[in-house]
């Protein structure tokens, strides 16, 4: 049995995890802690999933590092300085494990990789990602992730800025800048979470799109991430290491 204890247990995300975990024959709820809680109630726990807020996050991830707990991070808000700082607490932790996890959907994941690839034969790319309204961050941490990917796979490719010509602009209008990749955030009711990548080169113009229609949509990613963390020290970024 993994004994797993969860922080951000009464939340939208945290709540589903629980119960997630608690069908799971293979683990063992043993904390569901929630804001005001101490995390000493992790003491015993061999896994402690985060779904809490991008501004406590790194906090909880170093609390469990001290103690030699594996960490399953939902959380958004992990800049390239935040993962970073991770794999520096775990240099200190090297029998421990850490998974970053932008988006636990199997279909997201497959979303970001299907991005990265496309990358570097378009000339024009933007990422429009909408959420419900109640999400506190923006740009989303799929998002972010997905832009910095993109980014990654252009300057690997040798290609330079995108063709854009604004050059009068109402503050906000062209999005969000995220390693030179422009990004939009929609917050509507009606949505979970979604996001699409607009490629355009001469003539053409593809779209990747995926939709999170309920929360039941992360849950197996949260217990691939469980099962896969004690056995894999050191940091897991984004589950595609994970799917195989
Ligand atoms: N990786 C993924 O696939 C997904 C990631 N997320 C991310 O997960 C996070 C949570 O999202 P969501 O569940 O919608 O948000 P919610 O606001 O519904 O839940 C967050 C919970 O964290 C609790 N909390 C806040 N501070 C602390 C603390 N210091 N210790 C313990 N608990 C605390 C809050 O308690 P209180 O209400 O009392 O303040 C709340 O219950 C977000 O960053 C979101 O982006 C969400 C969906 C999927
Ligand atoms: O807050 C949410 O809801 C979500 N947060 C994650 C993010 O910021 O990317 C994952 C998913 O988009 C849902």
């Amino acid at each position: 049995m993994i004994r797993v204890g969860v922080i951000g247990a009464r939340g939208r995300m945290g709540s589903e995890a629980v119960r997630a975990v608690e069908a799971a024959p293979d683990l063992e709820l043993v904390a569901a802690i929630g804001s005001g809680d101490a995390l000493d109630a992790l003491d015993g726990a061999d896994v402690a999933v985060d779904l809490t807020r991008p501004d406590v996050v790194m906090d909880n991830v170093k609390w469990c590092l001290d103690r030699e707990i594996h960490v399953v991070a939902g959380t958004s808000g992990f800049t390239p300085e935040r993962v970073a700082a991770v794999r520096g607490w775990l240099a200190k932790a090297p029998g421990t494990g850490v998974v970053i996890a932008p988006n636990f959907g199997i279909g997201a994941v497959l979303m970001m990789q299907f991005a990265a690839r496309a990358a570097r034969f378009f000339e024009s790319v933007e990422v429009i990602e909408l959420h419900h309204p109640k999400k506190v961050d923006a740009p989303s941490g799929t998002a972010a992730r997905t832009a910095e990917l993109i980014a990654a796979a252009r300057a690997e490719a040798g290609l330079g800025a995108m063709p854009d010509a604004t050059a009068e602009e109402l503050d906000g209008a062209r999005g969000a800048d995220v390693a030179g990749v422009r990004v939009h955030s929609v917050r509507s009711a009606g949505y979970v979470a979604s996001q699409e990548v607009l490629f355009g080169g001469p003539g053409e113009r593809m779209s990747i799109r995926h939709d999170s229609l309920d929360r039941e949509s992360f849950m197996p990613g949260v217990l691939l991430s469980i099962r896969e963390v004690v056995k894999r020290p050191g940091l897991t970024h984004g589950l595609d290491a994970l799917l195989g």
